[in-house]
C-alpha cells in the first residue's frame, strides 16, 4: 500500500473542457438529496448547533447536528420537520441511545439521516447500534463510523451502514495518535483510498482537510462527502466560543472527546485549540465552491465525477515549496 497524506499529493491537470468555472457542477447526490457541495461541517459542540443546522439545510447543504445535548435531539427533529427540512442528528452506542432510538420509533419520528459517531466504530457496539436503528427507523439513511481500514468499512457496510466515516486520528484538536498511537493520522488520504477501494457505498472523509484542494483529493481517493471540523469552527455562525488574544479575534475548536467538551479528565483524547475568526460561514462556502469548480476544470470535465479519475503524483510535502 502506498502511505501518503494530502501535502504528499498534486493531482495533474486535465484538457480544460468549459469556457468558464461557473459551468462546473459541484452539487453532490448524497442519501437521496441533493447538497450544493460535497463538504460537511463536523458534528462538534464548537462546529455546528441547531440555528446553523436549520440555515444549512435552508440553503442546500448537508449537515449533521451534534450528540451532544441528547435531550435536544427529539424535538429537534420534529422542528426540523415542522419546517419541511431533513433532519441529521448523531448517536452514540451507550444503553441510553437505545432507548431514545426506541422513544423515535414510538413517535414515528423518522430523521432522514443518522450519524452513529463514536471514536473506534470498527467494533460490535457500533455494528448492533446499525442493525437496531435499522430495525427501528427504516427510512434512515445511517452514517456509521469512525473506521480506518477496508475491514471495518466491510464490517459496517454488511450491518447495513449506508456510509461510513473514515478518520481515526487525523483530526486538528485531536490528540489519538499521541495518546494510543493508533491511527490514520499521517495517512489520511492513503486511508481513504484503502477504504474506498472496498466500498460498496459512499464514504465520508473525515479529518485532516486543511485546504479546500484537500476537499478535490479527497474526492479522487475515493469520497463523497468530506466532514470538516476545523476551516469550520472559526465563523461567526460557529458555536464556539470568541476570544480575543493580542487584538486578534479567534473562536474556540474543542475535540469532542476533550476535558472541555467531558467536564472531566478521563480518556481524553483531543485538545482545545483557537481558530482565527473568519466572518461568515457562507462566504467560505463561496469560496470552497469556486475552488472546487476551479478543481473540477482543472479535472478536465464539467462536474465531480471528473475528479475521481485525474492522474496524481505523490511528491512527498514539498507542494508548499515557495509559498
Ligand atoms: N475520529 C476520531 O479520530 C475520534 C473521534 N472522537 C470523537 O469523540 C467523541 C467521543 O467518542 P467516544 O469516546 O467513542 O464516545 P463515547 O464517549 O460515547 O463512547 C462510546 C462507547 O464506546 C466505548 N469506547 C470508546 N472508545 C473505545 C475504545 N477505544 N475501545 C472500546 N470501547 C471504546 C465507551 O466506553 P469507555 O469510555 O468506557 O471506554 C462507550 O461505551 C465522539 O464524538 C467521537 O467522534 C474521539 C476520538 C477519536
Ligand atoms: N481524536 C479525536 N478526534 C476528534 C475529536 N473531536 C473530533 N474529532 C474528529 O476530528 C474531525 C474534524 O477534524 P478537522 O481536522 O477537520 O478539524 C471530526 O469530524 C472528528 O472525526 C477528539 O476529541 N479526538
Amino acid at each position: 500500500m502506498e502511505v501518503f497524506d494530502y501535502n504528499d499529493i498534486q493531482l495533474i491537470p486535465n484538457k480544460c473542457i468549459v469556457n468558464s468555472r461557473s459551468e462546473c457542477d459541484t452539487t453532490v447526490e448524497f442519501g437521496g438529496r441533493q447538497f450544493k457541495l460535497p463538504v460537511v461541517p463536523a458534528n462538534m459542540q464548537t462546529v455546528i448547533n441547531e440555528e446553523l443546522a436549520v440555515s444549512l439545510a435552508q440553503n442546500g447543504y448537508f449537515y449533521v447536528m451534534h450528540r451532544f445535548q441528547p435531550e435536544a435531539r427529539h424535538d429537534f427533529i420534529k422542528r426540523m420537520h415542522d419546517q419541511d427540512l431533513f433532519a441529521s442528528i448523531s448517536v452514540g452506542v451507550k444503553p441510553a441511545e437505545y432507548d431514545f432510538i426506541a422513544s423515535l420509533a414510538a413517535d414515528d419520528l423518522q430523521p432522514e439521516y443518522i450519524t452513529i459517531d463514536i471514536a473506534h466504530g470498527y467494533s460490535d457496539s457500533v455494528i448492533k447500534m446499525i442493525k437496531y436503528i435499522k430495525e427501528q427507523l427504516p427510512t434512515a439513511f445511517v452514517i456509521a463510523g469512525n473506521v480506518g481500514t477496508p475491514e471495518g468499512v466491510r464490517a459496517l457496510e454488511n450491518a447495513g451502514a449506508d456510509a461510513t466515516k473514515v478518520g481515526v486520528g487525523p483530526g486538528k484538536a485531536c490528540i489519538t495518535k499521541v495518546k494510543t498511537g493508533f491511527g490514520t493520522g499521517g495517512w489520511q488520504l492513503a486511508a481513504i483510498r484503502y477504504c474506498a477501494k472496498a466500498a460498496q457505498k459512499p464514504i465520508v472523509a473525515d479529518g485532516g482537510i486543511r485546504t479546500d484542494g484537500d476537499i478535490a483529493k479527497s474526492l479522487r481517493f475515493g469520497a463523497t462527502m468530506c466532514m470538516i471540523g476545523s476551516l469550520f469552527a472559526g465563523h461567526l455562525e460557529s458555536p464556539g466560543k470568541e476570544v480575543e488574544e493580542a487584538g486578534r479575534k479567534y473562536k474556540e475548536y474543542f475535540g469532542s472527546a476533550s476535558e472541555y467538551q467531558k467536564g472531566a479528565y478521563h480518556n481524553v483524547e483531543g485538545k482545545k485549540l483557537l481558530v482565527p475568526y473568519k466572518g461568515s460561514i457562507y462566504d467560505t462556502l463561496q469560496e470552497m465552491k469556486e475552488d472546487l469548480q476551479s478543481s473540477i476544470s482543472y479535472a478536465g470535465g464539467r462536474d465531480l465525477k471528473a475528479l475521481r479519475t485525474v492522474d496524481y503524483v505523490i511528491v512527498k510535502d514539498t507542494i508548499y515549496n515557495g509559498d
